[in-house]
């Protein structure tokens, strides 16, 4: 059952002690994180859009993570939602919990994360947690006139995207966010683009900075391979008591099989095999299973 601790910002948040939320990611797993900032309706969500097709990275942006999880009914919703409609950050440990397990799920070992840290708790938070360094921080830098506009026409359909709550987030992105982008730019991991020009310009300046992981764009970071490990991770799980000796056979083969493929195949031929994989998995296991 759930606990209720007391979030930084002294508001209540529900930890679920019972669910695997991830919190041992990445453990000794070599990751690639690049933290996307910027105001809001900067185009961070546009920019990653472009990168994860060209660069193989897995997109994870907080605020789709926090509607998520309102969406899905858990305990922190209400928390969740009073928050974002006030434009305030919620509480790091609740954030941190869903970019765990959206990484560990994923497959992948190169993300995007988008709109996160948001401010100096987030960010230590993170570190503390995860062990995690971003490699560079791209940050699109844009004037508010323009942030506005862009936000008032995107109608996504969202309970923070009026004027009132539009004015409350950028006087947090300047208060509270713009500090992360400093705390970075001191450390000399800061890749700064104009947000301001049009899409087609912006992700130009964007290609040059990520081209040095262009090289490794063709591999399992495909977004259908990274689906089809995800259902070979979630697969044996389903079918049988996890501890199994068969199941540990499974995710010890699994394990060797993705070191193999990100090195070695390309994205469709990596595709082609992992599906056959988990056909032969799905035929034979039940058979594997009486023999263990
Ligand atoms: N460079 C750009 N020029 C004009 N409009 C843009 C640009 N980048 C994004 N947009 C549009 O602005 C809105 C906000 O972009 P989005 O990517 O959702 O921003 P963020 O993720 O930073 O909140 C969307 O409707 C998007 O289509
Ligand atoms: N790290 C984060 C990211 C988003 N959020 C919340 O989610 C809201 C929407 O964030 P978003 O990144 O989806 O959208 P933009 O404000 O960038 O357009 C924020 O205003 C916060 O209330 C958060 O609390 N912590």
């Amino acid at each position: 059952m759930g606990t209720t601790l007391n979030g930084t910002v002294d508001v209540p948040v529900v930890v679920d002690e019972s669910k695997d939320a991830g919190e041992n990611f990445p453990g000794d797993k070599k990751i690639t994180v690049v933290f996307v900032l910027g105001g809001p309706g900067s185009g961070k969500g546009t920019q990653c859009a472009n990168i994860v097709k060209h660069f193989g990275f897995t997109h994870l942006s907080a605020g789709d993570l926090l509607r998520a999880e309102i969406k899905s009914g858990s305990e922190n919703g209400t928390m969740i939602q009073n928050m974002i409609k006030e434009g305030k950050i919620v509480p790091s440990e609740v954030t941190i919990k869903l970019l765990q397990r959206a990484m560990r799920e994923s497959g992948n070992d190169k993300f995007l994360i988008d709109g996160f840290p948001r401010n100096e708790e987030n960010r230590a938070a993170f570190e503390n947690v995860t062990k995690i360094e971003p490699e560079f921080v791209l940050f699109l830098d844009c004037s508010e006139e323009e942030m506005e506009q862009r936000i008032l026409g995107r109608n996504q359909g969202r309970d923070d995207d009026n004027i009132e709550t539009i004015r409350k987030r950028f006087k947090v992105f300047m208060e509270s966010s713009l500090p992360v982008v400093e705390y970075y730019n001191s450390k000399g991991k800061l890749r700064k683009v104009d947000g301001g020009k049009s899409v087609e310009e912006v992700f130009e300046a964007v290609k040059e900075i990520f081209s040095p992981y262009s090289a490794q764009a063709n591999t399992v970071g495909n977004s259908k391979v990274s689906t089809v490990k995800g259902f070979l991770r979630w697969w044996p799980d389903f079918r049988i008591d996890g501890s199994h000796v068969a199941c540990r056979w499974f995710r010890t083969a699994r394990r060797i099989l993705s070191r193999i493929l990100t090195k070695a195949m390309s994205p469709k031929a990596t595709y082609i095999f992992v599906v056959c994989i988990a056909v032969f998995a799905y035929v034979y296991m039940p058979t594997i299973e009486g023999y263990m």
